[in-house]
């Protein structure tokens, strides 16, 4: 405002010269006073006002800048950080669909088994529909891909367009024999250790079946008896990393523990598994051959879990059985076998300090859930969640669970998330101990990335705990990710799946037990 009164003053001066020049009264003098005067007023106050109000406005520009300065310096390593979850997620993405490219790619997809595999002549188990058998619908080198596995039979290889076909009782069919089967043994239970020896013996005489199992168990048989020389076993880790290539059939003898603990073994494809129930819930063990006796030794009694087996008479520790098991398995190694399909997560630890070696933690791959908690610590956990890059919430509370379907019925169940049938893909978030009243656990679909991230300003570390075991330190700045895995595990059924898993809940959890009502009482007129 300043600047233009100034320049409206020097106008109104001009005019005043020219209407004198027009009345031919020209005066120098006065000319040069006026030109003087105004130097003055100009020089004087006006300048000095304009370079206050330039200095005042100069250093709030400074602090205008400075602010944006920072903004932008805080919005570039925001982007920073996003692009490298960003590149991680792809990398993982990328990860899983090389996996399954190469489990395609190696002759395991639909059509392409034509019984060979290396190490072991006997033939995989062929997936089928119950309802539209074929021979041609093949899960290959005991992969089963579950993408592969919720076709409809069809197998036209385009992917998107037989997806949505889901079915409803998927069997497996042996193509010849099946000539391997892996026994796994809960530890420390002498009626676990009777039915193995049993077992062991029964599948070498009358089926001629190679029997391999763990280390443990194998120096157990031969304490028994030098008879148990035949059962293989393995001398390190690395070995277990090939038995999917050698193994037809997995027979766990405990409960859901030891069929976690089978699953675990098996980081890629998983050869089907045959649950024996000798625990005392067993939501994934419905072969159930179990009620309770004495068994007497030489040194204590033991009351064990048996059902169908009574003791031979002059040998304490000589137990025949009902022939129950040999039945279950006699329609196993014969075929089709009704399966569950366990859908599986994968999981991976990104530590802060290794942002740039992704590879770096090796993955883990549960059946049940893999757990964020607080651990010892008395603070409440800080979970950021993402699902697919979008923020979901935050967990303030004892920690979350994400959790398989299979997984519905165990911690995620005892933290107030729904019991979905484990056929049913999906991933569940459930809050543990939530300090919120509104937070409702949610059920994701199977094809969303999840990250649970500790925030930098976490009060404390929180704790990754996988299908119970493995806990694992997260420290502010460390995440999880986490995702449907490419190998489901194929559990054997009783019956089927969804009658399995009906027993389990009302059998193991008396779900929805209450005495009906009498007739005898009011009613509707
Ligand atoms: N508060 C809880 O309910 C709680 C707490 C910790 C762990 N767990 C569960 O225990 C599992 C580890 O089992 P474990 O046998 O090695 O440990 P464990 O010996 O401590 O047994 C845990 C119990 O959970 C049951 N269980 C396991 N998986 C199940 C499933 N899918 N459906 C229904 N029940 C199931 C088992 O039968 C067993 O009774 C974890 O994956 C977790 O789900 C539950
Ligand atoms: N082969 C194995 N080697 C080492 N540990 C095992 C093995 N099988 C099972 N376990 C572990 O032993 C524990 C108990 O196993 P499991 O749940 O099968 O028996 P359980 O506790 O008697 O069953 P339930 O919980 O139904 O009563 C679990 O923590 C499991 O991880």
């Amino acid at each position: 405002m300043d600047c233009m009164c100034c320049v409206e003053f020097l106008k109104e001066e001009g005019n005043a010269s020219v209407s004198q020049q027009e009345n031919g009264f020209v005066d120098s003098l006065s000319i040069l006073n006026s030109e003087k005067a105004v130097q003055e007023i100009i020089q004087q106050p006006l300048i000095q006002g304009i370079e206050d109000n330039l200095i005042e406005f100069s250093e709030a520009m400074r602090t205008v800048a400075k602010a944006l300065r920072r903004a932008a310096e805080g919005k570039a390593s925001a982007q920073a950080e996003a692009a490298e979850w960003k590149r991680k997620y792809e990398l993982e993405r990328a990860r899983n669909l090389q996996l399954e490219h190469k489990v395609l790619s190696s002759g395991e997809s639909i059509g392409e088994c034509n019984g060979e595999r290396t190490g072991n002549s006997a033939d995989e188990p062929v997936l089928s529909n119950q309802t539209h058998e074929q021979s041609d619908v093949c899960c290959g080198k005991n992969g089963i891909c579950s993408h592969e596995v919720l076709r409809d039979g069809d197998t036209d290889s385009n992917f998107d367009v037989v997806q949505n076909k889901v079915m409803r009782k998927i069997s497996l069919k042996w193509q010849t024999r099946p000539q391997t089967v892996l026994i796994l043994t809960k530890p420390n239970s002498a009626s676990v250790r009777v039915l193995c020896a049993e077992m062991v013996r029964w599948l070498k005489e009358k089926k001629k079946l190679n029997i391999v199992v763990e280390p443990r168990v194998r120096v157990e048989l031969l304490t028994d008896s030098s008879y148990y020389s035949f059962v293989q076993t393995w001398q390190d880790d690395k070995e277990i990393l090939l038995l999917h290539m050698k193994v037809d059939l997995v027979i766990t003898l405990g409960g859901d523990g030891t069929v976690l603990w089978a699953a675990s073994m098996f980081k890629g494809p998983v050869p089907p598994i045959v649950p024996f129930s000798l625990g005392s819930l067993g939501f994934m063990t419905p072969f159930r051959i179990l009620t309770s006796v004495t068994i007497e030794t030489p040194t204590c009694t033991h009351l064990v879990a048996f059902d169908n087996f009574s003791r031979s008479k002059g040998d304490p520790q000589h137990y025949s059985d009902s022939e129950h098991y040999r039945e279950y398995l006699d329609s196993i190694l014969r075929g089709p076998i009704s399966i569950t399909l366990r859908h599986r997560l994968l999981c991976h630890v990104i530590r802060e300090e290794a942002k740039n070696e992704y590879e770096a933690e090796e993955s883990i791959i549960v059946l049940n859930e893999v757990t964020i908690d607080r651990g010892i610590s008395s603070f409440l956990t800080n979970l950021e969640c993402y699902c697919d890059n979008s923020f979901v919430t935050c967990v303030q509370g004892d920690g979350l669970i994400l959790s398989t379907t299979s997984g519905s019925t165990a911690y995620s169940l005892a933290a107030g998330g729904s019991m979905v049938h484990p056929q049913v893909p999906g991933i569940l978030f459930t809050p543990i101990c939530p300090h919120s009243l509104s937070f409702r656990p949610l059920i994701l679909p199977e094809h969303v990335t999840l990250r649970v991230q500790v925030p930098f300003n976490s009060r404390s570390h929180a704790w990754a705990s996988f299908d119970g075991k493995d806990r694992k330190r997260l420290a502010p700045g460390d995440a999880l990710v986490c995702s449907m895995a490419p190998w489901p595990v194929p559990t054997a059924c009783q019956v089927n799946s969804t009658s399995d898993f009906l027993r389990s809940i009302h059998d193991g959890l008396h779900w929805n037990l209450r005495k009906i009502q009498s007739f005898d009482g009011p009613r509707d007129p």
